[in-house]
């Protein structure tokens, strides 16, 4: 049987571009996944050739591979099917728009975009080309996910009222970021909330909305402590979510902060990260909410089912050298960016236009939520990387 090759382009030369290159590297079979291939073809940096063509290297490209120093050659190459968009949140509108006006498939990083509205622009312009768009949500392509989903869908913990989900990562931002870091500066569209609250409340949706048959969108009450620059170091968000054909009103507690820590010692002590509780039971998975490798499933019936869930990885003997993920990422073990990028192939490879475990339906909906969460918190980011205009140089 021929594989599906899927010819990636990689916009911008940062850390997790480099880890998601590093990860399209180990051949799918080490994951069982038998009938697609990804390929780096091309990369491109804003700020020189040079630096695209060593990208190209450390990520292990073939020699062929092109590098570009400008995003605009990459988006124009012919060779690319896709091209995964790996700038800080405030340029994401303009590179995927740039990639989408060229006819490109478009995986783009989270968060989206800085708005809703901005997203829209996306989406129209995605079936306006005729085109593949997903945010790059990696976590929830994991089979860790799938198994939590698939435990609501089955009825196994019964109706669920409530999830609660915290990423929150001791790192306090005056002794970890210099003023223009991505992490804190308006500029970049830096905070908590865009950063690591997307992930809580992609729990709180993949348990609470994802898995509805009719999901609706839920009201959100939140609260948010402000940095010195004026963007958010710790968000609590409230959501309520109407009652569906499956369950009643169930509600989401999504928190993130830079200051507290969801597991402070670093060896999950302090509890799970996410409790996702129905009326039979709960399932809880375990920090980091972005990676999280641990899963228990309690039942009141008497059952727990503790399970691990290793990243599969070409194997220590392979060469392969680890990615971003550092202490989360044991030797040999992947990173796990290639479970989307494996959605992306096979989506590509059955004609779909976006991803099946997050519609742009969904992203929507989170990015609303998150503007909502700001306006009640007046967090506004720069005229500029708010806009709809395009092209904006920045
Ligand atoms: N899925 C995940 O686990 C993670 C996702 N992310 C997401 O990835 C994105 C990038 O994060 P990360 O790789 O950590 O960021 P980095 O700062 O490490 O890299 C960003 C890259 O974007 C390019 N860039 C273009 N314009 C600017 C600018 N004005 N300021 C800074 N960089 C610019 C640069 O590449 P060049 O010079 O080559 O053009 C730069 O290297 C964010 O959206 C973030 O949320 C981040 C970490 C983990
Ligand atoms: O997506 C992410 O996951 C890991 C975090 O450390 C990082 O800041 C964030 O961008």
């Amino acid at each position: 049987m021929s594989k599906f090759q899927l010819k990636w382009g990689i916009l911008a030369t940062g850390g997790i571009a480099e880890t998601f290159a590093r990860d399209l590297w180990p051949n799918p079979e080490c994951r069982g996944v038998k009938d697609i291939e990804h390929t780096v073809v091309a990369a491109a940096s804003s700020s020189s050739a040079d630096r695209a063509q060593k990208f190209l290297k450390e990520v292990r490209a073939a020699d062929s591979a092109k590098a570009y120093g400008s995003y605009k050659e990459l988006a124009q190459d012919p060779n690319v099917d896709i091209i995964y968009i790996a700038t800080p949140h405030s340029h994401h509108y303009q590179n995927a728009m740039l990639c989408l006006e060229a006819g490109k498939n478009v995986l783009c990083e989270k968060a989206f975009t800085t708005n809703a509205p901005q997203l829209e622009a996306l989406i129209k312009k995605a079936k306006e080309k005729n085109v593949f768009l997903m945010e790059a949500v990696w976590t929830r392509y994991f089979p860790l996910s799938i198994y939590v989903r698939d435990i609501i869908t089955s009825g196994k913990i019964g109706p669920v009222s409530r999830t609660s989900a915290d990423l929150s990562m001791a790192m306090l931002p005056e002794n970890t970021f210099d003023d223009s870091h991505r992490m804190v500066n308006p500029e970049l569209a830096g905070g908590a909330l865009l950063d690591l609250g997307i992930y809580a409340l992609t729990w709180v949706f993949q348990t609470l909305y994802t898995t509805q048959k009719d999901p609706k969108a839920p009201s959100v009450l939140s609260t948010m402590r402000k940095y010195k620059l004026g963007t958010d170091e710790q968000t609590s968000m409230l959501l309520t979510f109407p009652a569906t054909e499956a369950r009643g009103e169930a509600h989401g507690i999504a928190t993130t902060g830079m200051r507290t820590a969801a597991d402070p010692d670093g060896k999950g002590t302090a509890g799970p990260a996410i409790r996702v509780q129905g009326e039979e039971g709960e399932i809880q998975v375990f920090h980091p909410a972005f990676r999280p490798t641990r899963t228990k499933l309690i039942l009141k019936d008497g059952t727990v089912e503790d399970k691990e869930w290793p990243q599969p990885g070409p194997g220590k003997e392979s060469g392969w050298k680890n990615g971003f993920g550092g202490d989360w990422q044991p030797e040999g073990e992947g990173q796990g960016m290639f479970w989307e990028a494996d959605e992306c192939a096979h989506a590509l490879k059955e004609g779909r236009k976006e991803g099946q475990y997050e519609s742009l339906q969904e992203s929507l909906v989170i990015m609303q939520v998150m503007d909502e969460v700001r306006k009640q918190n007046g967090l506004k980011y720069p005229e500029k990387i708010e806009t709809l205009d395009y092209p904006v140089d920045l």
